[in-house]
């Protein structure tokens, strides 16, 4: 693991469930400090292809450093420094906010304080709650605060923002940029084209579990000819975001 090494490297991957072929060929790099958008419509094979990054599916084909280390080989490496909420948590329902942020931060050697991670994703006044009791919204961010639980140098977010109310999605965008100017490295799938304009350095679009597109937010817009990020995607990939997903 050196400073050299990109913080993501996934080369060539491949996987299907079944007959069903959710990523084709998916190449991507994200570089040390670098975050990266990937966008797609539904069913286009961004989870997938996340969950391989991650080390959470066997890719069929096709290679993935995180740090330069093999999320499946040095699987208790990579835990140390990648941190990553996936879009659905899957925690004990009967567990207090506290409980569980303090069982995470166990696994690390210098785990951010409780309250900074409360604080991070507004759930200070949670605290107490048990994790059933929780809104989705709410466990959704619980599941953000855990991710970030052992200061990990490179994230992966998973629908960030997606069914969150704009205060929430606003204080999520605040601790992204938080992340980001501690020099974390971020891989973040979302359907909000305003989130990914924001956050990221780069974007990725997915169609049909192939990327199609990489670039700047800009880079895109002007290689499309459009006038903005959403009508690049359109143009790209023909289709529109469900506005529902993206709101
Ligand atoms: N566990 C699974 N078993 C069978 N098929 C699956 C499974 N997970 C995903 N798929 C299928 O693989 C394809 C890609 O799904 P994936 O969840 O990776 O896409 P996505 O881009 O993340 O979609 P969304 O935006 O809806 O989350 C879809 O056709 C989906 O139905």
């Amino acid at each position: 693991m050196t400073n050299a090494e990109p913080a993501i490297l996934a080369e060539n991957l491949a996987k299907s469930y079944g007959s069903t072929r959710a990523v084709a060929d998916v190449s991507l790099r994200v570089d040390v400090g670098e975050a990266v958008g990937v966008l797609g419509t539904n069913g286009a094979g961004k989870t997938t292809a996340v969950e391989m990054i991650a080390g959470l599916r066997v890719p069929e084909r096709g290679r993935v450093r995180v740090l330069g280390l093999d999320p499946r080989a040095d699987r208790r490496r990579v835990r140390q420094v990648l941190g990553v909420q996936l879009q659905h948590a899957h925690l004990h329902g009967a567990l207090r906010v506290t409980e569980l942020v303090d069982l995470y931060r166990s696994f690390y050697p210098d785990p951010r304080p409780t309250d900074e991670l409360l604080d991070m994703v507004d759930l200070a006044g949670q605290r107490k709650a048990s994790f059933d009791k929780l809104s989705g919204g709410q466990q959704q961010r619980l599941s953000i605060a855990l991710a970030l639980a052992g200061r990990p140098r490179v994230v992966i977010l998973d629908e960030l923002t997606t069914g969150l109310d704009p205060k929430a999605r606003r204080r999520m965008w605040a601790t992204i940029e938080q992340l980001r100017s501690e020099g974390v490295s971020v891989l973040l799938v979302s359907h909000a084209m305003e989130e990914v304009e924001r956050l990221c350095d780069r974007v990725a679009v997915l169609d049909a579990g192939r990327v199609i597109a990489l670039g700047t937010p800009a880079g895109l817009v002007e290689q499309t000819g459009t006038a903005n990020l959403d009508d690049a995607f359109v143009a790209l990939t023909g289709k529109e975001l469900d506005l529902e997903e993206a709101a």
